[in-house]
């Protein structure tokens, strides 16, 4: 074995050695009475990106939010070892955790460059606008428009800038790709892709193709609990395993998952192909 091929088996090695950035225990949220989250469990591994996956309504974006303190939760959320369940959302934004929730979050009204400016956080140190310009150039050029007028690709590219402003220990991705054309995916694929070389992602994602391409690990919630978890390539590999997680026939590179029998209606139905490109 030659020098070289020495030091990238110790980095592997290193890598899966590393103990998770985050580790979520039992956590259980009860949003107006209703029992939401019964228990879930998931590691965000501290390299590269942990898909969070699982049927429409399975509870994902409420782990998310529970995990952020943005409902009220109980169980165990630790952050590199410091538990941060009883922590306000405030208090885990300054601890290094960034946010692009589902609905992508900006400012219509505002420009790009404002959006921004409005996501510096005093105390983080410089804001990163080097990596942002490098990693979407277009937000550059873009600076002065306003951010109800970009496409839904370029407002993604707006919540995922800002989360990589301030040198974040943590980005959380909901849904990033949702409802978005097959190319504009891409983008954004690439761009987490990026990210993720440098800052652990936890990702909410429907789109398999984009797990395959991201996510190392993946947990998969369903009625609320862990129903899986383990390497994501495992389980987009085995029909069965896919079937029953994630009610995909097979884990194509295309296909989302499909809806439980009476959910509540699917928000983004059919493969990425089927929705409608948002320009
Ligand atoms: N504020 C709320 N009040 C009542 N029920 C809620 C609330 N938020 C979520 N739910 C319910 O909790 C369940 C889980 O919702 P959640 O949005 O976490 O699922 P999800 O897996 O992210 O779904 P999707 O993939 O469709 O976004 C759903 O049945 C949803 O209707």
């Amino acid at each position: 074995m030659n020098a070289n091929v020495n030091v990238n088996v110790n980095a592997k090695a290193k890598a899966t050695a590393a103990p998770p950035l985050l580790t979520v225990r039992g956590l259980k949220v009860v949003v107006g009475g209703r029992h939401i989250l019964h228990g879930v469990d998931l590691d965000v591994a501290a390299l590269g990106t942990t898909a969070l996956l699982g049927r429409n309504g399975a509870g994902k974006t409420t782990t998310v939010r529970g995990i952020l303190g943005l409902v009220p939760r109980t169980g165990s959320v630790r952050l590199d070892g410091e538990e941060t369940v009883h922590l306000a959302t405030h208090a885990l934004v300054r601890r290094g955790v960034g946010y692009a929730p589902e609905d992508r979050g900006v400012f219509a009204a505002l420009s790009v460059a404002e959006n921004l400016r409005l996501a510096e956080r005093p105390g983080a140190g410089e804001p990163a606008y080097g990596l942002v310009y490098e990693l979407f150039p277009e937000l550059r050029t873009r600076a002065r428009q306003a951010a109800g007028t970009l496409s839904g690709g370029q407002q993604q590219m707006v919540a995922i800038a800002r989360t990589l402003l301030n040198g974040n220990r943590l980005i959380i991705a909901d849904e990033p790709t949702k409802g978005l054309a097959p190319k504009v995916v891409t983008e954004v694929a690439r761009v987490l892709e990026r990210a993720a070389e440098t800052v652990p992602v936890l990702l909410v994602e429907q789109n398999l193709a984009v797990v395959r391409r991201l996510a190392r690990h993946c947990a998969v919630i369903a009625d609320g609990r862990t129903a899986h978890r383990g390497p994501a390539a495992g389980l987009l590999d085995d029909p069965d395993a896919a079937r029953r997680l994630l009610g995909v026939g097979h884990a194509h590179p295309h296909t989302r998952p499909h809806t439980q029998p009476h959910a509540r209606p699917p928000a983004h139905p059919g493969t990425v192909q089927d929705q409608e490109a948002e320009a």
